[in-house]
């Protein structure tokens, strides 16, 4: 789904595929909000309707790209099976063609590059002309000599003013394809599992992020700008050299060129494997110098930092080990090229000596040739090191085509839940669930929560408490048995709605390294500064923000401001109230507090509940004791229900619970 902000104006264009029947539809600037019904890979189908209901499109079996000001995710084309260039051109060709302005730029590209590619070549012919002239009536100052020989100086000159506009006019292409993969393949990435997020390493993650992106700049600049240039300056200069020089010479050149390119591919390759240790040694060391830089408290709280330093030690040697052999291959690459061309330099020049000694060529040949292989020489040395920058992409895009290719284990629903109104209505019927195959976590639950009501699930820790708050957020599925929110089973519905109508207030709540406004407007990304300031309000948060530096503006995190346990879980209760969810979890909201703090607290969070339907984690009995029904779990199956009031008469587990706490609280009183 594709949401534009719904106060902004957003331009969308819309680019429907030819065979889709629709041809391509009108540029709109409205304010407007977008859907794509179906997922964005391959799109079957897609419906665009503006808020005052002027325009609606519907382009059924359509590939539809979107783009907006606001909101840039475009359809991706189908990703190639391998990385290999003969698969990757073609895609990045695609992923260029939804460029409009591709057309246009590649002519004006090409354009630039014939008219380049002759200025170059004008340079030695020039130079042979004003040779054989000055050789013919050296005595006499031939003015056509003289200025041949400057139009041949400044040949070079126009040449590389020519090149250079070429870059720019195509190099903006390279960074839009970059961006919109980069684009995508974040999303791609927040679009995954859990499941998907526990078993990577967020460092190993933003590296491949990162390199992606290179990867297509550098590919685009390896082929747009150098391979096919260089090869149309070859086939221009042997045909150049056969008609003015010699066939065997233009012949040497070409084979020369081979050569040179079948040595730098063999070896590339080989130097290729050994890149791809590097990247995966380097990302190993990464990973695990930003896992203990995360965990620093967890790091510190153990005295673990030599145990750390001494990890990273080791894959870095292995890295550098590694690296050593890439580095090694690269010198042999260099050299090899040095004398590839060398030898065919030598070649060229001798057999042109020679013609010209026994009077066969002018010595304005020997001059032309000499100008057109060091015309050539030049591309041809950056080719070797673009082809092995082309080799690094490719095995970069590796990982990228993994991971694009990596389908999420749940199956988005296309059911849109209200995710305003009244408090959504919860079932759950005998819910099985495992994390492994070794044991189940939850072994039939069944719970339900009618729509305003509050319900606490308590219990020992593993029981499944948790794990019921994750299938509510449909972080798994479960093996059997089903969800319901609003009667519609979980898996019916479609994420971004399901998300939309349900806030959690987390035992620890993360922060962003930004602005208060900005964590608090969290909860709802479009909210204006008024409705945040009155969600802080609500949270009782305003008056300490106001205490604060920057007030709203203060910075939160690394160098700014460390707020308290008490004030994070205040701004999570404002980003809920910003976000008015239907279904309100608070997983151990306040578990992490002092008594004090916790009442403020709940005071707050009782505020919030009202009107929404509620599901609280708690271990300490005296926060949920007011809820409508409590659940008790033991080892995955709830096996007590009821009011605090009904369960404490019961003399279950519950009252057991209850009771020690009781008598753990007196004691501590006792204590103080
Ligand atoms: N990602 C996971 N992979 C494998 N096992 C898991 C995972 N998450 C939780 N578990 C296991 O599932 C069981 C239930 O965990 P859960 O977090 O739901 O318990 P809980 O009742 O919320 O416990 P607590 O009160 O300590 O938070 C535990 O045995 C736990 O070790």
């Amino acid at each position: 789904n594709c949401v534009g902000p719904s106060a902004a104006p957003v331009t969308v264009r819309l680019q429907v595929c030819r065979h889709s029947g629709l041809r391509r539809l009108s540029l709109l600037k409205a304010r407007c909000r977008l859907r794509i019904a179906a997922p964005y890979y391959g799109c079957r189908a897609a419906s665009l309707s503006l808020s005052r209901g002027r325009f609606v499109c519907r382009a059924a079996a359509a590939a539809v790209a979107v783009e907006s000001d606001a909101n840039v995710k475009t359809a991706l084309p189908t990703i190639p099976s391998e990385a290999t260039l003969a698969k990757v051109l073609p895609y990045l060709w695609r992923l260029a063609s939804s460029d409009t302005t591709l057309r246009w730029r590649l002519g004006v590209a090409l354009i630039l590059l014939v008219a380049s590619k002759a200025a170059g070549l004008a340079g030695p012919i020039l130079f042979k002309q004003a040779m054989d002239e000055l050789a013919q009536s050296p005595l006499r100052v031939a003015k056509p000599a003289l200025v041949a020989l400057v139009c041949a100086a400044l040949s070079k000159a126009v040449s590389s003013a020519l090149n250079e506009t070429r870059y720019i006019i195509f190099a903006p292409l390279g960074q839009i394809t970059g961006r919109r993969v980069g684009v995508q393949l974040l999303d791609h990435i927040l679009r995954l599992d859990l499941t998907f997020h526990l078993e990577r390493k967020t460092g190993a993650l933003s590296r491949i992020l990162d390199r992606a992106q290179r990867s297509v700049v550098n590919i685009f600049r390896a082929v747009v700008f150098t391979f096919v240039p260089t090869f149309v300056e070859l086939i221009l200069v042997c045909g150049l050299l056969a008609t003015q020089v010699s066939g065997t010479i233009a012949a040497i050149v070409a084979l020369t060129f081979a050569a040179y390119v079948t040595w730098t591919v063999h070896i590339t390759s080989r130097a290729a494997e050994s890149r791809k240790e590097v990247n995966k040694l380097e990302n190993l060391a990464t990973g695990k110098a930003v896992d203990a830089l995360l965990n620093y408290e967890t790091v510190v709280q153990f005295n673990n930092q030599s145990l750390e330093v001494e990890q990273y030690n080791k894959l870095l040697q292995g890295y550098q080990s590694a690296s050593l052999q890439a580095e090694r291959l690269s010198a042999a690459l260099n050299a090899g090229q040095a004398i590839i061309l060398s030898i065919g330099i030598a070649a060229v020049m001798a057999l042109a000596g020679l013609k010209v000694a026994r009077g066969l060529s002018t010595v304005g040949d020997l001059v032309l040739a000499n100008g057109l292989i060091l015309q050539l020489s030049g591309p041809l040395q950056f080719l070797g090191f673009l082809y092995r920058d082309l080799r690094q992409s490719l095995v970069d895009l590796e990982s990228l085509f993994t991971i694009l290719s990596t389908q999420p284990l749940l199956k988005d629903g296309t059911v849109e839940l209200e995710h305003v109104g009244r408090g959504a209505k919860v079932r759950a019927r005998d819910l099985r669930f495992s994390y492994t195959s070794s044991r189940e976590v939850l072994l039939g639950v069944n719970l339900r929560a009618d729509p305003g009501e509050s319900i606490a699930l308590v219990g020992a820790s593993g029981s499944g408490k948790s794990t019921i708050v994750k299938l509510l957020l449909r972080l798994y599925d479960p093996d059997s048995g089903s969800l319901f929110l609003d009667d519609h089973d979980l898996r019916s519905l479609s994420q971004d709605s399901l998300r939309s109508a349900v806030a959690v207030v987390p035992q620890d709540t993360i922060l962003f390294n930004d602005t208060i406004m900005y964590n608090i407007a969290y909860g709802r990304p479009n909210a204006t500064q008024e409705q945040v300031i009155q969600a802080a309000k609500q949270a009782r948060l305003h008056d300490a923000v106001l205490r604060m530096p920057d007030g709203y503006l203060t910075m939160v995190g690394e160098r700014g401001l460390k707020l308290s346990g008490g004030e994070k879980q205040r701004v999570a209760i404002a980003r809920a109230f910003l976000k008015s969810p239907r279904l309100l979890i608070c997983d151990e909201a306040t578990s992490a507090l002092d008594s004090g703090t916790e009442a403020a607290i709940l005071k707050s969070l009782k505020e919030l509940a009202a009107g929404r339907t509620c599901v609280f984690v708690a271990h300490r009995l005296s926060t949920i004791m007011h809820c409508d029904r409590i659940l008790v779990m033991d080892a995955g199956v709830v096996v007590e229900e009821g009011t605090h009031q009904e369960l404490v008469a019961k003399g279950g587990r519950y009252a057991h619970m209850w009771a020690l706490q009781e008598s753990e609280e007196s004691k501590k009183t006792v204590k103080i």
